[in-house]
């Protein structure tokens, strides 16, 4: 019998600007707290979550990494090996949206191009504040052939269901890859396009 307690393990980076919220999602789904005050990231934090969908153990090696730009250097080497990028910014901020086109040319110079990436927005409990309109931030994604999702670390609103839509969309793709026998295998540069994930609905 194997050694290993899972079917599959996937690694998920976790980037964007500093404050966006990406510890808070990281500690809510792991752990299923709002940690109060929660200090800058140093550098890369990781965590491990094992989730089960449709009877299959699945680990998620879940790296948090610092948005200030003086840890940069440092993250970068944490993207080649992402199998899913997850680019946070915060619906209250509009500097966090608009430094997003940053984090693009920080993704296609990095990561592996079989990455599947996903835009997050962060801070939905804070509509009084909002700054980047829903609509402007969905047409920037589509645009972009990223996945769209809107959470609340704070109120827990959609946590899981980025977490585990990207973890089937991930086993999809290795299931995938596995019958194709890697035939198509994108040419360097090309990038991935996720088309939306109805496969592990969990509401
Ligand atoms: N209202 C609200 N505040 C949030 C939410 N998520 C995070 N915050 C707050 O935003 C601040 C920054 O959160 P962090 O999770 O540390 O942000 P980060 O992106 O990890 O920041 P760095 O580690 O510096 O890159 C903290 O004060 C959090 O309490 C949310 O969903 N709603």
């Amino acid at each position: 019998m194997s050694m290993e307690d899972y079917d599959y393990l996937f690694k998920i980076v976790l980037i964007g600007n500093a404050g966006v919220g990406k510890t808070c999602l990281v500690r809510r789904f792991t752990q299923g707290l709002f940690p109060p005050g929660q200090g800058a990231t140093i550098g890369v934090d990781f965590m491990i979550k094992t989730v089960e969908i449709k009877g299959e153990k699945v680990k998620l090696q879940i790296w948090d990494t610092a948005g200030q730009e003086r840890f940069r250097s440092i993250t970068q080497s944490y993207y080649r090996s992402a199998n899913a990028l997850i680019l946070t910014y915060d619906i209250t901020c509009e500097d966090s949206f608009r430094c997003l086109p940053e984090w693009l040319r920080e993704i296609e110079q990095y990561a592996n191009n079989q990455v599947v990436t996903i835009l997050v927005g962060n801070k939905i409990d804070l509509a009084e504040k909002r700054e980047v309109l829903r609509q402007r931030a969905e047409d920037f994604a589509e645009a972009q052939s990223m996945l769209y999702l809107e959470t609340s670390a704070k109120e827990s609103d959609n946590v899981e269901k980025l977490f585990l839509d990207l973890a089937c969309e991930l086993i999809r793709e290795a299931k995938q890859n596995k019958l194709d026998n890697n035939d198509t295998a994108p040419m360097p540069g090309e990038g991935k396009t996720i088309s939306y994930l109805s496969c592990c609905s969990l509401n």
